[in-house]
Order: structure tokens, then sequence, then C-alpha cells
């Protein structure tokens, strides 16, 4: 798929700006704080609806008006040569809840673009995935889950909203225990626990089913721009399996059913249990069980997809803390690639000769042969050295599209020359036209 038109309305510097695309490369260049990254944010934006910049919608609408709109014309080719557009557009107002119209429909919730226009983006920003902290990466699990499913856009919110319940309320116990006011009702903590395990499994279970199949195209997507340093290993880590890790006796690991200790240790994304919702929702409830108490005393949920992380290790050590700044950037970009190369569907090109576990079910690839994401590179060649700039241009050059920005054009590679914008003055101009 590609995007052929953008446009934007008080999105972020622009006031108003047109922009046709054609696929293949197209590099936005034009010197600092021009807004080249505001636009290919906003394409990422329509896809995600998210910003890889900032965690709310505040700073997306220009200073000084109340709403943004942002427009993609996206084309698919569903059936060779014939080619289908969409128009997505999303309308973003902070405080409010946003609105999306597919094709000049009547307005509906934003969601409803969710899965239309898939997009991966790259930028400096992704160094944190490697040396910050979990929630970004937990955050990058989400997002690339709800790219596949886009239903699960509804769980994600679901859990945050029941999180937040379950906590103030076990803030109120913990305050009252502390001033010995009177303590809430402790039996409404039970209905949260049972919402908590609910929605948690199903994102527990989602995202080791996405690290699974992540897992050999980023070792191998590391391998190509590293040139195999060490091997790139993901797991997903869950804050269940830690709390579950040593039975009340100190005999270690119990069942769901807290039947007694168990032969195979937890943290194995790929064991049977770890990917069976029903028996995650039951570990969940044992671990919030145990837990009772210690969490009522501290007033926090200690227990759920919002504490677990996604553990990246390199040669064995883990990438956070012992990488290099340069093995970092490897690490990033290769999560980045493995997501491109993922969401381009089991009979992509850029698969070729990675496994991926067959285990696709429920994702969605309704838009094969044409459903590769559009690919963003932002800022990313000046930080990167002349030979990853080398290996990630020839990794990215036959992509559908590319959209890169770059302050000076020697910054972008020379297999990725293409068409060019210019983008300064509040004005974007094809070079040429
Ligand atoms: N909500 C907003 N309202 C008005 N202006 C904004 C808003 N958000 C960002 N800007 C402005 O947009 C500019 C930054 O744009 P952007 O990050 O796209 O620049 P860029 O061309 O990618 O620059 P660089 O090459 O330095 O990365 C800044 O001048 C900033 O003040």
């Amino acid at each position: 798929m590609y995007v052929a038109h953008l446009s934007v309305t008080d999105f972020r510097s622009w006031p108003s700006v047109e922009l046709p695309l054609d696929p293949g490369v197209t590099a936005l260049v034009g010197p600092n704080g021009q807004g080249k990254t505001n636009l290919v944010e906003a394409v990422g934006y329509v896809a995600t609806l998210g910003s890889h910049r900032v965690p709310t919608d505040a700073a997306l609408v220009r200073h000084g008006t109340s709403r943004a709109v942002v427009r993609t014309r996206v084309v698919r080719e569903i059936d060779p040569g014939q080619p289908r557009a969409s128009l997505l557009e999303v309308e973003v107002t902070p405080g409010r809840a946003n609105r999306a119209r597919i094709n000049g429909g009547s307005p509906g919730r934003a969601r409803e673009v969710l899965g239309i226009l898939r997009s991966v983006l790259f930028a400096p920003e992704d160094l944190a995935l490697v040396k910050g902290d979990p929630d970004g990466r937990r955050r990058f699990l989400d997002e690339l889950s709800v790219q596949l499913t886009p239903r699960l856009a509804g769980t994600v919110t679901d859990y945050e909203r029941v999180l937040r319940q379950r906590s103030a309320l076990l803030k109120s116990a913990a305050a009252a225990s502390r001033s010995s006011r009177a303590a809430p009702d402790l039996r409404t903590l039970d209905v949260w626990d049972a919402k908590l395990a609910a929605v948690g499994a199903q994102l527990v279970v989602a995202r080791r089913r996405l690290v699974r199949a992540l897992q050999p195209l980023a070792a191998h997507a590391y391998e190509q721009v590293s040139s195999g340093q060490g091997a790139l290993v993901l797991e997903y880590r869950a804050s269940v399996d830690a709390a579950l890790e040593d039975g009340p006796d100190g005999r270690g690991p119990r069942d769901a059913a807290g039947a007694g200790p168990v032969d195979d240790p937890p943290g194995q994304g790929d064991d049977a249990r770890g990917l069976d919702p029903v028996l995650v929702e039951g570990r969940l409830l044992e671990a919030m069980a145990r837990l009772r108490g210690k969490e009522v005393e501290r007033g926090v949920s200690l227990v759920g997809p919002h504490r677990d992380d996604l553990v990246l290790t390199l040669g064995g050590l883990p990438a956070k803390g012992y990488a290099s700044h340069g093995e970092s950037w490897s690490v990033a970009l290769a999560l980045r690639l493995a997501s491109w190369r993922l969401l381009s569907g089991p009979g992509s090109v850029h698969r070729e000769g990675v496994p991926v576990p067959d285990d696709e079910e429920g994702w969605v690839f309704d838009d094969r042969p044409d459903g590769e994401p559009v690919l963003v590179l932002d800022d990313v060649f000046a930080e990167l050295d002349a030979r990853r700039r080398a290996r990630l241009a020839a990794l990215v050059a036959p992509a559908r599209q590319v959209l890169i920005t770059a302050a000076v054009a020697e910054d972008v590679p020379a297999p990725l020359v293409g068409a060019r914008v210019d983008v300064r003055d509040g004005t974007v101009t094809r070079a040429g036209a």
C-alpha cells in the first residue's frame, strides 16, 4: 500500500498543506524545524492513532487552534493492476473523543480507521526502545498488535480503564489504613481483580504471540544491520510469572489452580500456559490473591501487563545497560525492520528466508498481496555510521513506499534517491516541479 496524498489542517506547525506522494522513495528535505517530521508524524497518526513523539494529543494541534485534521488517500492493489483508494480522515480534538471518516462517510469513532493504513516509523526516539523504561517497549508491542488485530485497540483502552479504577481503590485503601479511617469495602476489589485478569490475559497473550513471531525476524534483521555481532533475543517477561515463581511454601512455581509446584519454569513465552488466555487469566487471579496484602499496603497494582517487559538481549547480555550506542541503534532498527516485515504478511518478498511461527490466525492480512506497510525513516541517516546507513538503504530500497526526512539531501544514501520534496518557510515544493 502507499499514501497517494496527505493533507493536514492545523496539525503541529502546519495551518494547511497538501502533499501528493508516489510509491517508492520520497525524501522530505529542509532545514531544521521546518515541519518535516510533523508531516510524517501525521501519516503515522492515521495508521496508529498515536504519535512517536508525544503520549497525548494536545501537542499535535496547532498552537492557538483547537482541532487538527489529517487526511490521507491510501492506495492498495488488492488485485494486480486494480488499485483501490481509501480516503481516511482523522479529526484530533484534545479533551474530546477523536473522530474519523472513511471515504467521506459520516464521522465515527477514530478507532475505525485502524488497520486500513499501516505504517512503520523509525526515528531517533526509538533508541528509548532499547535504553528506556519498559513502558516504551510495552507501547511498541501494543501498537504493533493493534495494527495486526485492530480490535485489540479496545482491549488496550479497557485495560487502562480497569487498571486506573483498581489502582484508585487500592490507593484509597492504603490511605485509609495509614490514617486509620474506615477502609473501603475490599469486596469491590474482587470485582476489579476479575476484570483486570480477564482483560489483562488477552493483552499478555497477544503480546506473547507477537514476540514469538517477531523473534526470528528481529534476529535476522539485527544480523543484517550489524554484521552479526552477537545474536538478538527477545523475551516477554510477564510480572505474573515472577509473582508466582515461588510458591507460598517456597517450593517453586505452582500451576494456575494453585495445585502445587509444576515442572516447567514460568517466563517462557512459548509454553502452552503462556499462550492460553484462560490459563493466563487464572494465573493473574492467583497472583493478585497472593499479593493482596502488599497491594493494599502500598496502594498499587503490582501484577499485570502494565508491569511486564520485553527483554532484549544481545549475545547473552541485556541490551539495556550493556549494548554500545551503535549496537543499541541496530537493535532498535532491527525491531522496526522486523515489524515492517511482519506486517507485510506471510507471502511478502521481504520475509524470504525467515521462518515465522505458523500462528498468524486472527491477524489481519486481508489486503494481501499489497499489505506492505508504508515505511517512514525520520531523521535516521544523520545518526547512523556509514556502514549502517548503506545497509539500511539496501534493505529498504525495494519497499513499496518509503518516506524519509533529512535536513540535507546528502544525508540520504544513494540507493534511496527518489522523489524529493523541499520543506521550508511553511510550504512544500516537489523538486523539479
Ligand atoms: N502544536 C504546534 N503548534 C505550532 N507549532 C508547532 C507545534 N508542534 C510543533 N511545532 C513546531 O514545529 C517545528 C518542528 O517541526 P518538525 O519537528 O517537523 O521539524 P523538522 O523539519 O523535522 O526539523 P528537524 O530537521 O530539526 O528534525 C518547531 O518549530 C515547533 O515549534
